[in-house]
């Protein structure tokens, strides 16, 4: 409180779409957002004209917007989209700052289905405006519950060009804090039926150990089988192998799709990090340059052949960018490709890649070449990667077609600054790759020559007339033979491709190649997988799974649903046999585990080729808790994220449909009395084992016709977890998702930091265990105070 008295600068509206930050910006040029090297080197560059380059440093002092994402699965998303169209932002209409009218939010004109949000208010003094502090708690409670990413507009781009199907094996090699990940697995699910998993997954990995957890933080939110966050280098992330790692018919496994985002100096986030204006140096490139080139090197070899590769800084500097994307090209000659998407995104503004630019040394000088650049005051370091910090010839950067590589500038839709790439790989790179296409191109040439043998020895036979009888000597008729050339053709073409190129390479291809060497990433990354792999699909408990000191929680172990308590505990809630008993792993303290989790089939099959090689951090969702009650029939309840995991296969006992007037009591009281439900609902309730779990479950659409329900925009069925007590029931959630569902069903915003007695008394686990004892009392306390948080 003692802040509200501070003067608020975001109502100026004296330009259009940069209002509110221009009030800021004198405060800001105070911070002396400006510096003369920067400024030289990017006039230098040429990045935009003469005329248009003092918008694009203003707009670069500016602070940026609020902006988010829509997340979660795709119905709940777009209730939640209602929400904000019908609600909020007719509310945020009509309120002023300072006697000026805000503008409210409004979608990103580029972003697909409306899911990408703009609000021209700053993040920080949407915090601090107690008139926007209902849409502040909003935001704040929906992210927390995995509803809404807050993240910068330009960081989504890059995850929508690598076009992620449910299929697909996608690697997020630099994924930290994970805003890009969040949508790379919700491309994953999308259009998934409910009760299936998609039969890819995502592999979120980041160098830093600290930053990996908050990775965990982020996805798991998104309550997803198909994700496995590791910890690695991503130029040292290791094979993985199918078959024998060591014997001959090994296969490396290989992503279909790769983001590498990779770390960068950042200095197109200027609106956001003030401080990269006094830090940044003309040199911060060059020591970025070569690790930023080692990672997507090594991404290229873990890319599958016809794969997708997206590049991204958050940074301008074309060393960064150009360099390292005009360098990989060069060094694979032709395996990797940049993409055209100039007609995805279209309402996306940009600028083509750059196709020249200078080097800029430590002392301020400007150099076109290495020549010129011999003699600078580079560190020897930095000298070894000198020439690739140079654009290649004009001629060989037009081949390469650099100007596929995507630039946003802040000025141009009031974003931060970023740079994007999309390479497709076309043909093969690597040792094995490459045995493997020469094998296949190989075995369809033998294929082919034999049937061209059969077919003239039928020519000969029979006269040159008579191919067509020929045909029929060999079992086939006129037009099975012609399809079956043609399919011969069309799958040898890119064999024989393949195979060229690959030769091409192999014969061209000088550079010592550190990212892709098995040698290399052999090294050290774990022993062989060799068992664990041929019984990828069985119930699989590694004799000696990886303990790693650096990490602090114990190893995941998968259990065998077949024995032992998760027998009990499928047995009990009935979960029948359309989920795989494959998924279920847990940590073990002690030869025994306080929570279940699940992953999907294909994160299985990573894991168990993977042995020991994966550094995992954390995989799957937790779907069974341990509880401590004592005459509970199932010594494990269900976890609220793991809900709509098991939903689908839980025995119909323990799930509950209910109408509107039942969900309202369950939300609008603590602990209700089974007496206060409905009729039906309670004797429904009433066949549910007494000190277990329990589904209750609304369906808007079954209650269209219902008056009750208030609220048209609710489309999503809710499933809300549940311990049935003697003679009560309480939901299990925690405060944030309780309070995101009771605004959306009861249309009542809550102030989270209120709800404390909500929390306990929806949350506790004593109270869970003893609910029933002192239930009346306990009852008429808590509902007091949710009824004053409430209202
Ligand atoms: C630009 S951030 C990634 C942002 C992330 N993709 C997102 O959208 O939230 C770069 C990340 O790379 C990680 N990193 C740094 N060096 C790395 C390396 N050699 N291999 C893999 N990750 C690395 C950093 O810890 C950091 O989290």
């Amino acid at each position: 409180m003692g802040r509200s008295g501070k003067k608020r600068n975001f109502g100026n509206k004296k330009k259009g779409h940069i209002s509110g930050e221009r009030a800021n910006y004198k405060k800001f040029e105070e911070l002396r957002r400006d510096n003369d090297s920067f400024r030289k080197y990017y006039k230098a560059q040429k990045l935009v004209s003469e005329e248009e380059f003092p918008e694009f440093m203003e707009t670069m002092r500016v602070v940026l917007p609020t902006n988010f994402r829509i997340t979660g699965s795709r119905q709940q998303a777009i209730d939640i989209r209602e929400q904000i169209m019908t609600e909020f932002v007719p509310y945020l209409k009509e309120i002023s700052i300072e006697g000026e009218k805000i503008e409210p939010p409004h979608p990103l004109e580029w972003y697909p289905n409306n899911f990408g949000w703009q609000f021209q208010i700053p993040r920080i003094a949407l915090k601090k405006s107690e008139q926007l502090s209902k849409f502040h708690s909003f935001l704040v409670t929906e992210t927390e519950v995995g509803n809404i990413s807050r993240q910068e507009a330009v960081s989504m781009v890059p995850p929508l060009f690598l076009d992620v199907q449910p299929s697909h094996y996608v690697l997020d090699m630099c994924a930290a804090p994970g805003s890009k990940t969040a949508q790379l697995i919700e491309a994953l699910h999308a259009g998934v039926e409910p009760g299936k998993n998609p039969s890819g997954l995502v592999v979120a990995n980041d160098a830093d150990y600290k930053r990996a957890c908050m990775l965990v933080h982020q996805v798991n939110r998104l309550n997803s089988p198909s994700i496995v966050v590791t910890n690695h280098s991503g130029e040292r992330f290791p094979n993985i192998y199918r078959g024998e790692a060591q014997g001959r018919n090994r296969e490396i496994v290989q992503f279909d799709r790769i983001l590498c985002d990779v770390p960068c100096s950042g200095d197109g986030t200027t609106r956001k990090n003030v401080r990269v204006w006094e830090k940044w140096r003309p040199d911060d490139a060059h020591s970025l340059n070569p690790v930023q080139t080692k990672i997507v090197q090594r991404a290229a070899y873990l890319l599958k052949t016809g794969g997708r590769l997206v590049y991204s800084t958050c940074s301008l500097n074309p060393i960064e960018n150009e360099a390292v994307v005009a360098h990989i090209l060069d060094h694979f000659e032709g395996a990797l490709q940049l993409v055209d998407v100039s007609d995805q995104l279209p309402a996306l503004k940009r600028r083509p890649g750059l196709a020249t630019w200078k080097v800029m040394t430590r002392d301020g000088e400007l150099h076109d070449s290495p020549q010129s650049a011999m003699l600078s005051t580079m560190s020897r370091s930095q000298r070894r990667h000198f020439d690739s910090f140079f654009p290649l010839s004009a001629e060989r950067m037009k081949e390469l077609h650099i100007e596929r590589c995507m630039r946003i500038y802040s000025h141009l839709q009031n974003t931060g600054g970023f740079f994007v790439a999309v390479f497709e790989k076309v043909a093969p790179i690597s040792v094995d790759e490459k045995k493997k296409a020469a094998a296949k191109a190989a075995e369809e040439h033998k294929r082919f020559e034999e049937r061209l043998k059969a077919l003239n020895e039928a020519k000969e036979q029979s006269g040159a007339s008579s191919a067509a009888a020929a045909a029929a000597g060999n079992g086939m008729d006129e037009d099975e033979d012609e399809d079956e050339d043609e399919d011969d053709n069309t799958s040898k073409r890119p064999a024989e491709q393949e195979d060229v190129v690959g030769a091409d390479i192999d014969a061209k291809r000088t550079k010592v190649d550190l990212a892709g060497s098995d040698d290399e990433n052999d090294e050290g990354e774990g022993a062989d997988s060799t068992d664990a792999a041929s019984e990828a699909m069985a119930p699989y408990m590694p004799n000696s799974p990886r303990e790693d000191p650096a990490l602090p929680e114990n190893p995941f172990l998968f259990l065998d649903a077949s024995i032992g308590e998760l027998k009990k505990i499928l047995e009990f809630y009935g979960i029948k046999q359309s989920m795989s008993r494959n998924g279920f792993l847990s940590r073990m303290e002690n030869n025994s585990y306080r929570s279940v989790y699940y992953v999907s089939d294909s994160v299985r099959e990573l894991m168990v080729l993977a042995g020991q090689r994966l550094r995992v951090v954390n995989t799957g969702i937790r779907v069974f808790n341990r509880n401590c009650v004592k005459d509970a029939g199932c010594p494990f309840r269900l976890v609220c994220e793991g809900t709509p995991q098991l939903l689908p296969h839980l025995s119909d006992r323990f799930v509950v449909d209910v109408p509107f007037g039942d969900l309202c009591v369950l939300l609008e009281q603590v602990n209700p009395l089974l007496t206060s439900l409905s009729d039906e609902s309670r004797s429904r309730i009433g066949d549910v084992p007494v000190s277990s779990s329990v589904v209750i479950r609304y369906d808007p659409a079954a209650h269209a016709s219902d008056k009750e329900q208030p609220f048209t925009r609710l489309t999503a069925t809710l499933a809300i977890p549940c311990w049935r007590g003697h003679a009560s029931l309480s939901v299990h959630m925690d405060k944030n998702q309780l309070c995101s569902l009771i605004h959306r069903v009861l249309g009542k915003s809550i102030d989270r930091n209120a709800v404390g007695g909500m929390q306990l008394a929806n949350n506790n686990k004593t109270q869970t265990q003893d609910q029933d004892q002192d239930h009346e009392q306990e009852q008429d306390n808590n509902k007091k105070q949710q009824q004053n948080a409430a209202d």
